[in-house]
């Protein structure tokens, strides 16, 4: 993929530190793990840019130790053309969420900030990566009101007003069944992040406060019913939690118009960390971390509360920066790889 050239990774069951000059590959290495975890990548929408300009296929396997399935194998193969196969000791998975849930990976990088400036959708993803890895029937009940949400939308589009009342029935179900699972999730979910950013950094204060994607404290039948007439000239449903919002507020002001840089990137750590403590606690299981450019925005002080919650966590953690320094003056943990790319070729540093 990309510059990498054919690579066998023996990484840390912990910490792995990777560093090298800009434009070596480092990145590329993390993106790989990420793209077999969920099956897409951190920097484009199109996966045909990841795989190397010349090649036509990409192939990664990856060895497993989960405390449940014992050691396992996963392999992806990806085609330019777009085609994909996805194996677990070697059967075919039938979907993405599959790796995903044998893959769980939390990822911080430069861009990280966007989760609180970026659309409501990226923030919806983040509560429902909380919410499936913990509740996996949550995938089946989401695909469930996305069919209802296109047959919904569909009876909206072509007037038919009697189909209306046989499709809100199950939508309004499946919308509060997703509702009931993201409210019970952030209940959990807000008191471990707040022990967290504090730990971060006591000085930052943010709320979390959800809006399930219609009006707080009506049902949401009375709501489509009020909207029926506007859903109808529009051709769509106004309301549902596919329009719920995470609104992440410092000083009662969106928290990514009043933070720094610096700032935004703590908070958007303290959420992924969080949601990966939760998970650990929750289903005894550990997450993945994914930090590209750890020093991108971050200080001394703040590289090193980051990165000692991450060793606290006892998980694996994937850690970039060009200079070696900036990874190991501020922490030196007990248990950690360091290794250098150069043009594509990772090796492990030994002194
Ligand atoms: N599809 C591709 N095929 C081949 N090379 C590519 C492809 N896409 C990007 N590259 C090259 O791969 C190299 C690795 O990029 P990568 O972002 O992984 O580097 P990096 O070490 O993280 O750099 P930085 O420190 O600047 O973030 C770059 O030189 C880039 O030009």
């Amino acid at each position: 993929m990309r510059n990498l050239q054919p690579l066998i990774f023996d990484p840390h069951p912990h910490v792995n530190f990777i560093y090298g000059d800009n434009g070596s590959g480092k990145t590329s290495i993390l993106e790989g793990i990420a793209v077999m975890a969920s099956g897409k990548s951190f920097r484009t929408n199109q996966l045909k840019h990841v795989l190397a300009h010349d090649n036509d296929r990409m192939e990664m396997r990856f060895s497993i130790e989960d405390p449940d399935m014992g050691v396992c194998e996963m392999e992806s193969l990806r085609l330019k053309a777009g085609d994909h196969l996805l194996k677990l000791n070697g059967s075919v998975l039938t979907s993405q969420a599959e790796a995903a849930h044998w893959l769980p990976v939390q990822i911080i990088e430069p861009n990280t900030f966007k989760l609180l400036s970026g659309s409501p959708e990226e923030r919806r993803a983040f509560i429902d990566w909380g919410v499936f890895h913990v509740e996996q029937s949550f995938m089946e009940q989401w695909k469930t009101f996305r069919k209802h949400l296109k047959q919904r939308n569909a009876a909206l589009k072509q007037k038919e007003e009697e189909w209306l009342d046989v499709w809100n029935a199950g939508f309004i179900e499946a919308a509060e069944h997703i509702d009931n699972e993201r409210q019970a999730y952030l209940k959990r979910f807000k008191p471990e992040f707040k022990r967290i950013l504090n730990e971060l950094d006591p000085s930052i204060s943010v709320t979390l406060a959800y809006y399930p994607g219609w009006e707080k404290d009506s049902r949401l039948a009375d709501v489509l019913s009020r909207q029926q007439e506007r859903d109808m000239t529009l051709g769509y449903t106004q309301s549902g939690p596919h329009r719920a919002e995470l609104r992440i507020k410092c000083d009662k002001q969106p928290a990514s118009e009043i933070l720094s840089r610096g700032q935004q990137k703590t908070v958007v750590s303290a959420l992924k960390i969080a949601q990966g403590s939760l998970f650990q606690q929750e289903s005894g299981r550990r997450t993945i971390y994914l930090v590209d450019d750890l020093a991108s925005e971050l200080d001394e002080k703040h590289r090193f509360a980051l990165c000692k919650l991450l060793e606290d966590l006892k998980c694996q953690v994937f850690i970039t920066s060009i200079d070696k320094e900036k990874l190991t003056d501020v922490w030196q943990p007990v248990a950690s790889k360091v290794f250098h790319v150069e043009h594509g070729k990772l090796e492990e540093c030994t002194e």
